[in-house]
């Protein structure tokens, strides 16, 4: 046996539910040989035992292949993850937390940043869902090559799709290509639930969610159905993003989502030829709204046309060019993501109760409670909307 014999036997071990194997990940770290003996150390992303179990079989299947009589699995693996320890409703309990990826206006990135987060995440060993809750732009199934796919219905609910190791669910997925949907308020929030409830979502560890942009109604009544565990904003570096940004962020504060951070997207241009970096929107703008909201910068994010063309082609950049300067930059935005839902955890985790409707179930709020006409409270007579504030 040499080392080199060992390395092209692991590079036939597939990293469990990627494509690529642990040799190409760069998981395998230690490798000694002596005679026909062999140990090898595998550092693994993830804390799932199983993960673990997959990997010492087929590692010690396909050495024993290639000649080696002993051989030994070293596996290092991260600690689990802890618990959610959050409290409110939850009408997706299967989820332990709930990332909700939002922006002030459109075009500047969010599914991009949600696509390459959950990617990251994944990558990083969790088990993570990607809703697509952009139901007037669903962009995500073709940014992750599933654009064609249609889901499978098991009884009365849907099953996500799975690709690049995360489960996935959209409105594109669910409607024809290119058809249009005309939305009011009320159906936006029964899809929101629908994603929630209908969607037969594993024991995942978080759920990135790529909300429409804006300030509306899908984003209360996501806070409103589940604990929103973290609130991400993404913008790009112009003042007139910043302004929206700052509308998406007060919106957190306001439902009580802690503020994980900002993605400063299309920040600077690498030129794909020399990488050499250059201010097109401007750089390091966000830094002061950050601060204005006691959070950080989660990363900046330049214009690389491999981000567009793996969104584009369905290849995102953080899995197709992990080298890549942009996938360093959402690995590590995932890294300081997952040590802050560590922390909310270990601090007793967040409440959606405080924000919960005080209107019966079954009754929508009305807008116009504020001013209750005299002439109906005396007369007992109602608005007509059935509202049951009047
Ligand atoms: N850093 C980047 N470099 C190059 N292209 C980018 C970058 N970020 C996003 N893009 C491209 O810009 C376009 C818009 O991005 P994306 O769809 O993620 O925005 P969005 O905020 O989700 O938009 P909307 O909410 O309107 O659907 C896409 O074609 C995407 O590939």
């Amino acid at each position: 046996m040499t080392e080199e014999i060992v390395k092209s036997a692991l590079s036939n071990v597939t990293y469990p539910g990627f494509t690529k194997d642990i040799v190409t990940f760069g998981f395998v770290k230690e490798i000694s040989v002596s005679g026909s003996d062999v140990s090898v150390t595998v550092d693994i992303t993830s804390s799932a035992p199983e993960v673990a179990q997959q990997i010492t079989e087929e590692t010690t299947a396909e050495l024993k292949r290639a000649g080696a009589a002993n051989v030994t699995v070293n596996i290092a693996a991260p600690k689990m993850p802890r618990e959610s320890s959050s409290k409110g409703k939850n009408i997706a309990p299967q989820v332990k937390n709930f990332i909700m990826v939002s922006s002030g206006k459109g075009g500047v990135g969010k599914s991009t940043s949600s696509v390459n987060l959950a990617i990251a995440l994944a990558m990083q060993g969790k088990k993570v869902g990607l809703l697509d809750a952009d139901i007037y732009g669903p962009n995500v199934p073709r940014m992750l090559g599933v654009e064609d796919m249609k889901p499978e219905i098991e009884g009365n609910k849907v099953l996500p799709i799975k690709a690049y190791g995360i489960e996935m669910m959209s409105m594109g997925s669910l409607m024809e290509e290119g058809q249009s949907l005309i939305w009011r308020g009320a159906m936006i929030m029964k899809a929101i639930e629908q994603f929630l409830r209908d969607i037969l979502w594993s024991e995942l560890d978080c759920l990135v969610i790529d909300m429409p942009p804006g300030t509306g109604d899908a984003q209360l009544t996501l806070a409103q159905s589940v604990p929103v565990t973290l609130g991400v904003t993404v913008t790009t570096p112009q003042t007139v993003s910043l302004d929206d940004s700052r509308r998406s962020l007060d919106m957190f504060k306001k439902l009580h989502i802690p503020i994980g951070g900002i993605v400063e997207n299309m920040s600077g241009f690498i030129a794909p030829d020399t990488g050499v970096e250059y201010d097109i929107f401007g750089k390091g703008t966000t830094a002061p709204l950050a601060q204005e909201f006691g959070t950080h910068i989660l990363a900046e994010i330049p214009i690389e046309p491999a981000v567009r063309i793996g969104g584009d082609e369905g290849k995102p950049v953080t899995y197709a060019k992990p080298e890549s300067e942009t996938a360093k930059r959402y690995m590590k935005a995932a890294e300081d993501i997952w040590a802050q839902i560590e922390k909310i955890n270990e601090e007793g985790g967040v409440d959606n109760n405080a924000i919960q409707p005080n209107t019966p179930p079954g009754v929508s709020a009305c807008s116009t409670a504020a001013a209750p006409q005299q002439s109906e409270q005396s007369s007992g007579e109602s608005c007509g909307t059935g509202c049951g504030c009047h």
